[in-house]
């Protein structure tokens, strides 16, 4: 068409535009808060007992878009809300807030003979292969159980085409009627991945597929995946925590981090120029083939906060090495470094306790901050020092907390880091899609 744009006939939805398109969405889960399970005695009232509910914000705001045929690789640390976000998208969990758009229609108002076609145009392959195989049925039943449910085809026509599928992926169609506990992780997830393209889906939501499998066997199913996408112009959103899994097989890749995006570029962009602190940390945790490396470098520090109470602004921010300076002080170069790897030092509490001027000699080269800020480094020294002015208060752990308290009210939090959610776009250097980061470094 010369205007370039093509539309589905009976959707009008137009193919040059995204396939997939979320707008805000949110997944936000009740449960019942830590405590004693969430169980509080009440004597005043009937029945004596109350259940404090928290909300866990796994998946909060989320808005990007996934092309036609392409391969969206969306990666963080365990809990920050990957599985979560696959499972909204394709509806097997209601959004809280937020639109999906699928084939330019949202996914909300679809309802009947609609919801239903949409639904086996979009499919789902998880983890654990052994586990989503039912071990009583044969191959053959498993490939063609959702072709059943979408009334595809009839007996015959599924047969043969079950047994397409299985030399499509990779397995031999004379493995029709063995049972699943015959076949290897690996052969598994390709039995997993002919189901799903059973119903010749047109978006598959991958989550962690190739993670429970040997390393050398990784890499042959991914590339089974990749020759697929192809053959059946799948677009996939592939959700890992390993990197180089998500290196092999992503066009583009998205960053999560505590239920947010915090980072989207191509794949080559990504890698070569990280601009996230949280991606520059997931980077050099990766592993490297060195034998006198005993692991992994530069692991990120601490945990992933609770997304029952997530940080304000940025999410990453409790954990940044790169927080940014406080504006209500004036620092010079080397001050708020300084001043910022104290404080990390003394909330992380890894230092030996040692007199005041050893720790203004280790970590302020001997000159504390001029002005203000100088004097509430001065305090927080005070409150851990071994020689320090205890102000009354002479349990040590409480002099430890008394001075992160101090530190972090007093500088962390009032970066505008703690203040304000970031959202930016930063120029690609390679490629020539858009580079987002969530990241107040790029103001
Ligand atoms: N049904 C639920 N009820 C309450 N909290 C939930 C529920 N499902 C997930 N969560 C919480 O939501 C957060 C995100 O979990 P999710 O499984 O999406 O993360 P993930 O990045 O996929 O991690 P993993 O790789 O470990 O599965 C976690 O804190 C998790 O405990």
């Amino acid at each position: 068409m010369s205007s370039g744009i093509r539309l589905d006939e009976e959707s009008g939805y137009d193919r040059d535009g995204p396939l997939l398109e979320l707008d805000g969405v949110t997944k936000h889960f009740a449960q019942e808060s830590g405590l004693l399970a969430g169980m509080q005695f009440e004597p005043s009232q009937f029945p004596p007992v109350s259940v404090d509910r928290e909300t866990v914000k796994a998946v909060d705001d989320v808005s990007l878009e996934i092309q036609p045929g392409e391969t969206l690789g969306l990666v963080g640390e365990s809990g920050c809300g990957k599985s979560t976000l696959g499972r909204t998208v394709l509806r097997l969990l209601e959004p809280t807030a937020g639109d999906i758009y699928f084939k330019g229609e949202n996914l909300a108002d679809l309802g009947g003979e609609k919801l239903r076609r949409t639904r086996s145009d979009m499919q789902m392959i998880f983890q654990d292969p052994q586990s989503s195989l039912d071990p009583r049925m044969k191959v053959g039943q498993i490939i063609e159980e959702p072709m059943r449910a979408h009334d595809m085809l009839d007996d015959e026509g599924r047969e043969a085409r079950a047994k397409d599928l299985l030399e499509r992926v990779g397995l031999d169609p004379r493995h029709y009627n063995r049972h699943p506990h015959a076949f290897s992780g690996g052969q598994r997830q390709r039995i997993n991945l002919a189901r799903a393209l059973s119903v010749d889906p047109d978006f598959v939501v991958c989550d962690e597929p190739v993670s429970a499998l040997d390393v050398s066997i990784q890499a042959q199913v991914l590339n089974t995946m990749d020759r697929l996408q192809d053959e059946f112009g799948l677009t996939f959103l592939f959700i890992a925590h390993d990197l180089s899994v998500i290196r092999h097989i992503s066009d583009r890749v998205a960053v999560m981090y505590l239920g947010q995006i915090v980072e989207l570029a191509e794949k080559g962009e990504l890698f070569e120029n990280p601009q996230h602190p949280y991606t520059r940390a997931l980077l050099e945790s990766i592993p490297v083939p060195d034998p006198r490396e005993d692991g992994l470098r530069g692991v990120l520090e601490g945990e992933v906060p609770s997304p029952v109470d997530p940080p304000s602004g940025c999410r990453f921010r409790t954990r940044c090495p790169r927080l940014i300076a406080p504006d209500a002080y004036d620092w010079t170069d080397e001050e708020w470094p300084r001043t910022r790897a104290f404080m990390r030092a003394v909330k992380r509490r890894t230092f030996e306790p040692m007199p005041a001027a050893r720790i203004e000699a280790e970590f302020f080269d001997g000159t504390l901050p001029r002005g203000e800020a100088g004097s509430i480094v001065e305090d927080a020294i005070d409150l851990v020092a071994t020689d320090g002015e205890t102000d009354g208060t002479a349990d040590k752990a409480d002099r430890w907390e008394a001075a992160t308290d101090l530190l972090l009210e007093s500088f962390a939090e009032q970066s505008i880091c703690a203040r304000e959610r970031p959202s930016y776009e930063v120029e690609s250097q390679h490629g020539t899609e858009r580079h987002y980061v969530g990241c107040h470094l790029h103001r």
